[in-house]
This record gives structure tokens, C-alpha cells and sequence, in this order.
């Protein structure tokens, strides 16, 4: 080796993971005062979503953020979650690229960065330690324990530096951190925002927040269902590259080649194996061991010409439309509100996905910007809501496709309108690790296509009624004052008995309507048959159109039930007086 060349070898380093990230913190999502508090905020509560769930628990956070200077917080962040054992809580809070999501399953975190960039942050802008409580169930019993320490950034590891018994009544964690050039925002990307699309996506957590300023914030849960385990899905042999199957084979315990590609891969029977053999000419009783890169490759170009059944999906588990409503109508209490489950499709052709999308309308829909509501664009990922990078991400992408005048909204920005989107899978393509974008992979961007046109459709349908419905009543209003004074007049200067009126009016309606909504006659008179039978649908009423009869599901007359509407609707009115006195989005000044 030359002189010159072990001069300059004499600077080779090796970097820790933690040590790049202290070098690229912007990497994590640290870049901005306003983001780096939200990816915080984002950080802690997937963790303790994702852990209360696996665990079968309703999850519950609380988390205090107070300011001690500008841009100098502390944060408290605690869960009722599973907690961690004692000999984690370093690891997960010191060690970047260490967790238990390393599986091809669907969940919120993916990478083991998450605990481990905040700490970093935190010691970075502070020079201040961690300090968590974690109350966790071991042999049965409920033990607590109450660690301070740093992260040894050269050692990617920590430092403990204080560690006694602390008493808990119940399982989960509390960490405090401290951070400086963050800031707390009430905008689009801030930390509040955060959460408030946190709950639409979650209607089964409960947050509450205490702001900088004191004011506390109750974030109820919609729904006391914990959402589905989602299971662990074996790689589909249309997604797996010859770097992969070459690593399988490296860490595998199996015999052979056929053993190796049955046992890791989705779909792969003795049938396709015999197939792969055929076209690759390779033995498939090898060894594992021995496999070339060359042979992977054959056998990555075999799987591309071959037939496959979809990837399994039930390791795919959407929010659903009941949920999804469930949310949104909790926190934007809007007037219309639809939403749609998309079925399981592929990208890469075998990576499966699933899109839902909700759109709610009027209420507190929108962002409320100096007394307008603009529409906003909720884009979510395995139920987290995506804050930033909107403009690469594939959802972003789909919607600004859409001509969204063909569907009665002709300025969708200024739109009192929130469109929900989320991305179910277990391989979610996010375009960087600061997970805020979706690849435009073309089968998603199609499918979020797909489900926005077909809701936007519904809220056309919606608004185009709520016109017709108000010209209606403001024509025939018109009508019904005039019409009859000026034939009775007419009536009484020609002599003659006041004709029956009533048919030809309601037909002079319904064409001023027809020609204001630019629909023939027939159109809004089919759309008033749907109206009114989606009305007796809605409540349970079905049509026996052979005997033209309506019976409701108790078999009781249209009569007999309208009776029975009326006591209803007047007990209705004393609920919904005594319900708006306790609102959902408790605001609690100072307490
Ligand atoms: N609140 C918590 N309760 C229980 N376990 C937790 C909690 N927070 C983190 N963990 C554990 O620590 C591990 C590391 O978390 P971390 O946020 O660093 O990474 P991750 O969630 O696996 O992935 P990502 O970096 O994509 O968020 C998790 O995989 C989980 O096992």
C-alpha cells in the first residue's frame, strides 16, 4: 500500500447508528422546530398504540408538555400499555435499530428508531437525561421501576446513571424528556393537529392533553373496540427479490432448496415448486447453503413468469367503515359523512395493500382558516397520520388527478370538506425512515383514486339534494303564495269555480328545479322516489311492492308508526338538549 493510501486510511472510522443519526437527525424527521416536536409526539404514541394493542388493551395516554423558556419544553408522555421489562427499557430507549417489529406484519412502527431518536433529540438540544417509569407484569407479578439515563452515542447503547423501585398500580410506561429549538404549533403540522388526526384514526384511544398553556384537552374514545391482531404474513414469491432469497438462505435451518422456498414464502406449493424446477432447470433438493446468486435470480425471473394466488390477507386488518365514521363524526361532527373499505389489491405484484377512505362534509370539516373552512386532506398509513412531505406521497398524487368539478365541487380548497385516506399493509413504501410519504406505487395511487371518485360521487349526490330540497321549498313557497291568490282573483273576475290547481303546481316545481339543477323531470322526480325510499330504509321500513303495502320490521302501519315517530322525536329533542350540554372535546381551562 502507498504512502499516500494509509495516510488517508489513517482517518478510517466506523459509525454507529446512533452516531449518524446524531450527524443526520433530519433523517428521524428532525428538520424544522414545529416538525421535530410533531415526530415526537407521533413517535410516543404509535409506540403506545402499537404496544396496549398487542397486548389486548384499550389504549389510554396522557401526556403533559409544558414550556420552561421559549423553545425549551419538557414532555411527559405516559400509557397504560403492557409496560417494558426492566432489561428493555435501555435498549429500546438507547439502541437505534432494535424492537420486536422486525416481522412482516402490519403495525405502526417498523424500524426500532423511534424511542432512540427522541432520546437522541433530547440529549442533543439539551445535554438532559431520560427518565422513565415502566410498570410491567413478571412471573405474575406487578413490578415498577424508575430508570434515568443518557445514550452512549459511540456505543449506540445506554448509560444508566440512577435506577430504584418504584411503586405502580398498573402496567405501562412514562417517560419525561426534555427538548430545546422545538416548537409548539397549532398549524397544520403541529403537535396538536397531530393528535386531533390521531383520534380520527383511532376512534378506540383515548388521549388527554395538557398544553403548554394549561388548558386540558379530553379526546374520548368513539369506540371500545380494540382493533384485530393483525398476523404475520409470509413474503409473496411476486415481492422477493434474489437478495432476499439469497439471504433466506443464509439464516434458514431448512435442508433443501424446496424446503426453504415452501417455508418462507405465501403460496408456494409442491405444484409451483415443480414449476420453478421446470423452468430454471436448477435441482431443488440443494442445499440452502449452497444457493448462487445466479440461481436466485433464475428463480426470481421463474416466479415473475408464473401464476400465483394473491397474497393472504388476513394480515391486513383495515379500520373499517363503521370505525373510520365513527371517528370522524366524533371530532368534525360533520352534516354528511360517507366512507368506503376498498378490497385487498397488490403493488410490486406481491405486496398486499388495502385503501379506506371517509369524506365528511360541513360541520367542523375543513380547517377553520379566518373564518373559512378549507378543505383538508387527512393521508394516514396503518392508521398514523402522515404530517408531512405531502407533495411526493402517492396519496397527494391520486387526489390531484381527480377533476373534482365533475362531481359538484368546483373549488375543493375552499370546501367546508375532510377527506380521510389511509394505506393498510405490511410493507407500507414509505419514500424515507421519516415515514411521511407513500411511494407512488401506480396500484396505489389508483386505488386511492378509485375510492375518492367514489365518494365524491356519494357527496354530489348528497349536496345536489340539499339544493334541490332548499330551491323546492323556496319555489313552491313562491307558488303556493301567489298561484292560489291569482286564480282565485282570475276565478272571481271571470265568473268561474277556481280550478284544481294543486297537480299542475307541484309540476311547474319540479320543472324550475329540473331546469336549475340542469336534469330532466324525470331525473328529479326518480331522485325524490330514492329520497323518500332511503328515508323509509333508514328506518326499517320495507316496500312489499306487489301489494304496494309498507310494513316496518314490526309489521306496524305507516300511520301507527308516524304516531309512534312523533313521541320520538319529541323525546329526541329533550336528549339531544341534555347530550349538548356534555361535549366530547372536553376544554377545560386551567384545570
Ligand atoms: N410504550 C411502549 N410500551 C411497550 N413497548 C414499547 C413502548 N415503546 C416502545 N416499545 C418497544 O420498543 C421497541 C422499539 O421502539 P421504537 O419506537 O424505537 O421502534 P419501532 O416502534 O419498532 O419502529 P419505528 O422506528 O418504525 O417506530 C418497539 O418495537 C417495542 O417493542
Amino acid at each position: 500500500m502507498s504512502q499516500q493510501a494509509s495516510e488517508l486510511f489513517d482517518n478510517f472510522q466506523e459509525l454507529t447508528p446512533s452516531e449518524f443519526f446524531r450527524k443526520n437527525k433530519q433523517m428521524l424527521g428532525f428538520s424544522g422546530k414545529i416538525r421535530s416536536l410533531t415526530v415526537v409526539f407521533h413517535e410516543l404514541i404509535t409506540n403506545s398504540f402499537d404496544a396496549a394493542e398487542e397486548a389486548g388493551i384499550l389504549p389510554e395516554i396522557k401526556i403533559d408538555l409544558k414550556r420552561l423558556d421559549k423553545e425549551h419544553y419538557v414532555l411527559r408522555h405516559s400509557d397504560n400499555g403492557p409496560g417494558i421489562p426492566e432489561k428493555f427499557i435501555m435498549k429500546v430507549y438507547c439502541t437505534m435499530f432494535a424492537g420486536s417489529k422486525f416481522r412482516n406484519i402490519q403495525s405502526r412502527g417498523q424500524q426500532g428508531l423511534g424511542c432512540s431518536g427522541c432520546v437522541l433529540l433530547s440529549q442533543m438540544t439539551t445535554g438532559e437525561p431520560a427518565h422513565v417509569i415502566s410498570g410491567y407484569q413478571e412471573n405474575g407479578e406487578l413490578k415498577g421501576i424508575k430508570m434515568d439515563f443518557k445514550m452512549d452515542v459511540k456505543k449506540n447503547k445506554g448509560m444508566l446513571l440512577h435506577k430504584e423501585k418504584y411503586p405502580v398500580d398498573h402496567t405501562g410506561v412514562c417517560i419525561e424528556l426534555q427538548f430545546k429549538d422545538v416548537s409548539y404549533s397549532l398549524a397544520e403540522q403541529g403537535a396538536f393537529e397531530y393528535i386531533r388526526r390521531t383520534m380520527i384514526g383511532n376512534p378506540h384511544a383515548k388521549i388527554i392533553f395538557r398544553d403548554p398553556s394549561g388548558h386540558k384537552y379530553i379526546f374520548n374514545r368513539a369506540s371500545d373496540i380494540v382493533p384485530p391482531l393483525p398476523k404475520e404474513v409470509l413474503p409473496h414469491p411476486k415481492g422477493v427479490t434474489a437478495d432476499d432469497l439469497i439471504f433466506m438462505a443464509k439464516h434458514t435451518d431448512k435442508r433443501r432448496f424446496k424446503s426453504l422456498l415452501t417455508s418462507s414464502l405465501s403460496r408456494m406449493s409442491a405444484k409451483r415448486i415443480k414449476e420453478v424446477e421446470e423452468l430454471t432447470g436448477i435441482d431443488l433438493n440443494k442445499r440452502p447453503k449452497d444457493m448462487k446468486w445466479a440461481e436466485a435470480e433464475a428463480i426470481v425471473h421463474a416466479f415473475s413468469k408464473m401464476k400465483f394466488m394473491a397474497p393472504p390477507t388476513n394480515g391486513l386488518i383495515p379500520i373499517g367503515s363503521d370505525q373510520i365514521e365513527k371517528g370522524m363524526k366524533q371530532i368534525l361532527k360533520p352534516e354528511f359523512i360517507t366512507s368506503i373499505t376498498r378490497k385487498p389489491v397488490t403493488y410490486k405484484g406481491g405486496v398486499a395493500f388495502i385503501v379506506e377512505a371517509g369524506i365528511a362534509y360541513g360541520g367542523d370539516c375543513g380547517r377553520l382558516i379566518s373564518d373559512q373552512r378549507k378543505a383538508e386532506i387527512m393521508r394516514f398509513a396503518n392508521r398514523v397520520p402522515l404530517s408531512f412531505d405531502q407533495g411526493s406521497c402517492a396519496i397527494t398524487e391520486a387526489l390531484k388527478s381527480i377533476d373534482w368539478k365533475r362531481y359538484g365541487i368546483r373549488d375543493l380548497d375552499n370546501a367546508p370538506i375532510t377527506l380521510f385516506i389511509n394505506i393498510i399493509s405490511t410493507q407500507v413504501p414509505y419514500l424515507s425512515t421519516g415515514k411521511q410519504s407513500i411511494a407512488p406505487e401506480p396500484e396505489i395511487v389508483h386505488e386511492v383514486r378509485q375510492a375518492s371518485m367514489k365518494l365524491a360521487r356519494r357527496l354530489q349526490k348528497h349536496l345536489r339534494k340539499k339544493r334541490a330540497a332548499k330551491e323546492k321549498k323556496m319555489r313552491s313557497k313562491i307558488f303556493e303564495d301567489y298561484v292560489p291568490v291569482i286564480l282565485e282573483e282570475a276565478a272571481k273576475l271571470g265568473e268561474v269555480e277556481v280550478p284544481d290547481y294543486e297537480e299542475v303546481l307541484s309540476k311547474v316545481t319540479k320543472r324550475s328545479i329540473a331546469d336549475l339543477l340542469g336534469e330532466t323531470v324525470e331525473e328529479v322526480e326518480e331522485e325524490e322516489e330514492d329520497a323518500l325510499m332511503e328515508e323509509l330504509d333508514e328506518f326499517g321500513y320495507k316496500v312489499d311492492e306487489e301489494h304496494s303495502n309498507m310494513t316496518n320490521i314490526e309489521n306496524k302501519s305507516v300511520v301507527e308508526e308516524l304516531e309512534d315517530e312523533l313521541i320520538i322525536e319529541e323525546e329526541d329533542a329533550k336528549k339531544t338538549q341534555s347530550e349538548s350540554k356534555q361535549s366530547t372535546l372536553t376544554k377545560n381551562e386551567g384545570d
